[in-house]
């Protein structure tokens, strides 16, 4: 029985960040054991170096504590996450660029490989960064009327291997190629008929219920069937980071720190700041 009774663990009630703020907040159902992850960085979620540390240490207490499942959602219903928070790109000091960008490895390769069954409940926009974090999950409802894709070539950046595999693994390649070569930004109706996500909802109540009605799908199998067959499948992708991380994150600070990638990193931000 799914019960509306939550109980907050303490681990929702600790620190995790320098910011002396609380950007991740972690309930957990006592009759379930499903846990709630939801961002809560206002206004957009963007993902900062303080909110990937936070993500990373929940998704290893609940690893774990051994989570019957989670649920990956936001705290407004406006946007699940703009992605990465493009003022760690144009803060180029390489200590803080780098635990920025190896804090992001490590949430993708905790959620992409976690034991747990993960459920994205995309409840608002969620371009790139925003994008990667739903596809980590196993399955991924999201309300009417948003938008999903990654958009990095738009930004005039490249989306590194992980995030092409993430979205390969879930579309196919020849779908991958043309989303991620233009770009593209699906909206919701457009994502389900591709299958990049597997649900729309009407409102926040209804995607946290349908993920719910997914979770409930594992009550009866064995978590370890269950998370070995998810490790086989989803095994090779990991390692394919973990074996390259060295490598991966060099590649990330060589072009995001050059002078081409910053001017255009500034007139994007420019233009979004316009877009009021
Ligand atoms: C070989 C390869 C190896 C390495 C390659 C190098 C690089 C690696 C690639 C790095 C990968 C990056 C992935 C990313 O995630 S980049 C981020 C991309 N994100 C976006 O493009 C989203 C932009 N935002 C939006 O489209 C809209 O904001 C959104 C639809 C999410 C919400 O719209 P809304 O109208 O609700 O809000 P806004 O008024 O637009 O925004 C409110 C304020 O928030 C600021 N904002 C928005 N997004 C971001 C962001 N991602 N980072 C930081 N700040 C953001 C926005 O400017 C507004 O600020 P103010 O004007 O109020 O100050």
């Amino acid at each position: 029985m799914f019960l509306r009774r939550s109980v907050t663990l303490a681990m929702s009630l600790k620190n995790y960040s320098s910011e002396a703020k609380n950007l991740v907040a972690v309930a957990v159902n006592n009759q379930t054991g499903v846990a709630t992850v939801t961002l809560q960085r206002p206004p957009v979620n963007s993902l900062n170096l303080e909110l990937l540390n936070e993500l990373s240490s929940a998704l290893t207490e609940l690893e774990e504590k051994k989570a019957r499942g989670i649920i990956l959602k936001s705290s407004s219903d406006s946007v699940f996450s703009a992605g990465l928070d493009i003022h760690e790109f144009s803060n180029t000091e390489e200590g803080r660029l780098k635990k920025f960008w190896t804090a992001l490895q490590d949430v993708w390769i905790k959620l992409y490989g976690h034991s747990a069954p993960t459920v994205a409940c995309i409840n608002g926009h969620a371009p790139a960064g925003g994008c990667l974090l739903a596809l980590s999950c196993e399955y991924r409802v999201m309300l009417k009327q948003k938008t999903i894709g990654l958009n990095e070539t738009k930004l005039g950046i490249v989306a590194p291997l992980w995030f092409i595999a993430s979205m390969e693994n879930v579309i196919g390649r020849r779908l991958t190629e043309l989303s991620l070569t233009t770009g593209k930004m699906y909206t919701t109706e457009e994502a389900l008929k591709i299958g990049l996500i597997d649900e729309i909802a009407e409102d926040t109540n209804d995607a946290v219920s349908k993920s719910e009605n997914f979770l409930k799908l594992f009550q009866n199998i064995s978590p370890f069937a269950r998370s070995q067959t998810k490790k086989f499948i989803r095994g090779n992708t990991v390692q394919s980071l973990v074996k390259t991380r060295e490598a991966d994150l060099k590649a990330f600070i060589d072009d995001i720190t050059s002078e081409k990638v910053q001017k255009g990193l500034k007139v994007y931000m420019e233009s979004l700041k316009k877009g009021k």
